[in-house]
């Protein structure tokens, strides 16, 4: 491990842009596949991979929504939380702040009890087994209709009692603008959920100022193209608004040709609150500490600007102030520690 890999890994941090379906590595895939009797386009583990080669978002949809079928049962559920946990674990994520796509398994027939109570259930032993505290947001998938989303989160109700915190907009982005959703995040801010939505990804910066104007988000995920709006970009710098970059995922996904023209060292100096995730860590090349390397170099990164990009993490996180700065003094530590002079 290189002293950078070394540092990254020691630095306390939350993942606050995960989805757990795209933490579906191919071996738990094809074990899965195997236990419930899916049939898998994939003969072995390498054709599998050799499969993640994205041209642009919805290419990788296709393929991440194929994958999630192997998911059948409560202990699927559990499995790759579970999974998920302990890897990050390893990473110095001392909390993690998880999205699941419901509706991308009770259109499947897989009860949303079963899918939730299996995530929840992890959550807690993860905590009790990794020290990863968590919170679980659940998310609408965008392309489909506004009366899907509101039948899904009156599903949800019995949850949000503290289990599910939050609600999320994902999935395909250009063509369905925030502003489809309007009417279902003003019923979750009712019940005092909190609000993260995908803008900015591949569509405009139109659809950042709707999620934040329209939507009244609390955190926005990725949020690159909001550089392309100077005075939202001064706006949101003012605000404090945390953003969910996902380095690896923008790469994989074609929306930088290379790490050097990657949007989050222009996003820091513009005085946005930025801060690093994995996304689909199993489709996209790596976890949170490759996601932090692939970016540290091609951005003159320095130990510095590194460790806060964490301290943004955990001051974006929906911890409560006094967790926020236990973490946040840890991080602290770590600068100072020897080895690191
Ligand atoms: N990067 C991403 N963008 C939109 N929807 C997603 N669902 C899973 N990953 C996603
Ligand atoms: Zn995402």
């Amino acid at each position: 491990m290189s002293d950078l890999e070394k540092f990254i890994t020691a630095l306390p941090k939350a993942e606050l842009h995960l989805h757990l379906e795209g933490s579906l590595e191919p071996e738990l895939m094809m074990e899965l596949a195997t236990k419930n009797n899916i049939e898998l386009p994939y003969q072995t583990i390498d054709e599998i991979r050799k499969a993640y080669d994205f041209s642009n978002l919805q290419d990788f949809l296709d393929i991440y929504y194929q994958g999630m079928n192997v998911l059948q049962g409560e202990e699927d559920f559990y499995a790759l939380t579970m999974a998920y946990l302990e890897k990050v674990s390893g990473e110095g994520v001392v909390h993690a702040e998880v999205f699941y796509d419901p509706q991308g398994h009770t259109s499947r027939g897989v009860p949303f009890a079963e899918v939730t109570n299996g995530i929840l259930r992890a959550l807690d032993d993860g905590r009790e087994k990794y020290g990863v505290s968590s919170e679980l947001i659940m998310s609408f998938l965008r392309h489909l209709s506004e009366e899907e989303a509101f039948a899904t989160l009156r599903e949800a109700e019995p949850w949000f009692d503290g289990r599910i915190i939050g609600v999320g907009l994902d999935s395909s982005e250009l063509g369905h603008p925030p502003s489809k959703f309007q009417r279902v995040f003003a019923a979750a801010r009712e019940m005092d959920l909190l609000l993260v939505a995908h803008a900015g990804e591949e569509g405009p910066a139109a659809y950042v100022r709707e999620a934040v104007e329209l939507l009244k988000v609390d955190r926005l995920d990725h949020g690159n193209r909001t550089l392309e709006d100077t005075a939202l970009t001064e706006t949101l710098a003012q605000s404090g608004m945390t953003f969910t970059v996902c380095p690896l995922s923008n790469l994989k996904l074609c929306g930088v040709p290379d790490m050097k023209e990657h949007p989050l060292r222009r996003m820091m100096d513009a005085g946005l609150k930025v801060t690093v995730n994995s996304d689909d860590p199993a489709y996209f090349g790596g976890y949170m500490t490759a996601n932090f390397l692939s970016v540290a170099q091609p951005l003159d990164l320095s130990k510095e600007d590194i460790a806060q990009l964490c301290r943004n993490s955990i001051a974006g996180s929906f911890l409560t102030e006094e967790e926020k700065s236990v973490h946040i003094a840890a991080i602290d530590q770590v600068l100072l520690h020897p080895w690191n002079c």
